[in-house]
């Protein structure tokens, strides 16, 4: 039987090489030959981290915390910190590299615990995805935790880095208005390049 992708004069894309051009201690630059689906061999610039571990298919995880309080309204939990490859502050979801053995939900209680103090319990977990996939091959999980703010260890957490982050107890209103913002300007283009 013929493959209907060939009756159509088109071809199944995919990798021919991948031949390094850079490479650094946390990420390299990869020239990726490729076959496009009109059978043209093309080449495209890609950016891979270098750290993936064995048995996973996440480069890392992003955290989406929820802080439960006794008569408080419920929080999301956002880190403030200098990000060099953008030269300012970021806020973001607490985030991080999946280390060796790990599971997705064991980064994400270090990484919260590491970078907020506060002990949390995974809810739920996504599957992999690639945020930027035109770039690089980086992937992630979300990961969604609860954090009991009642429970004594998490009455006055402690951070366990230093770096200059700092986090932030949010509203999901206010965390919700920052998202519909950033995607508005998103759709208008007032971000386009
Ligand atoms: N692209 C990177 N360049 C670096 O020079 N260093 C990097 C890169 N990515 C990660 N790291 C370093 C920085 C930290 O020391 C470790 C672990 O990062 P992690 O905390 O897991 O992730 P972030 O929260 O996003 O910093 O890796």
């Amino acid at each position: 039987m013929s493959n209907p992708e060939e009756t159509k004069g088109t071809t199944t894309p995919h990798v021919v090489k991948e031949e390094l051009m850079a490479s650094g201690n946390w990420v390299k630059l990869e020239k990726t030959t490729y076959m496009d689906p009109a059978g043209n061999t093309r080449t495209w610039e890609t950016v891979k981290r270098t750290t993936r571990q064995k048995n996973t298919e996440a480069d890392g995880v992003g955290i989406i915390a929820v802080l439960k309080r006794t008569l408080h309204k419920d929080c999301m939990v956002m880190v403030k910190q200098f990000r060099p490859p953008l030269g300012c502050c970021t806020l973001e979801f607490p985030a991080g590299l999946i280390d060796e053995g790990e599971t997705a939900e064991m980064t994400a209680l270090r990484e919260l615990k590491e970078e907020t103090g506060y002990r949390g319990e995974v809810v739920g977990v996504t599957p992999v995805t690639c945020l930027d996939p035109g770039l690089s091959n980086c992937t992630t999980q979300i990961v969604l935790v609860n954090i009991n703010g009642d429970d004594g260890e998490n009455i006055h957490p402690t951070q366990e880095l230093g770096g200059g982050r700092c986090f932030f107890p949010y509203s999901h209103v206010a965390v919700l208005k920052v998202l519909f913002y950033v995607y508005g300007c998103m759709a208008s283009g007032k971000y386009a390049r």
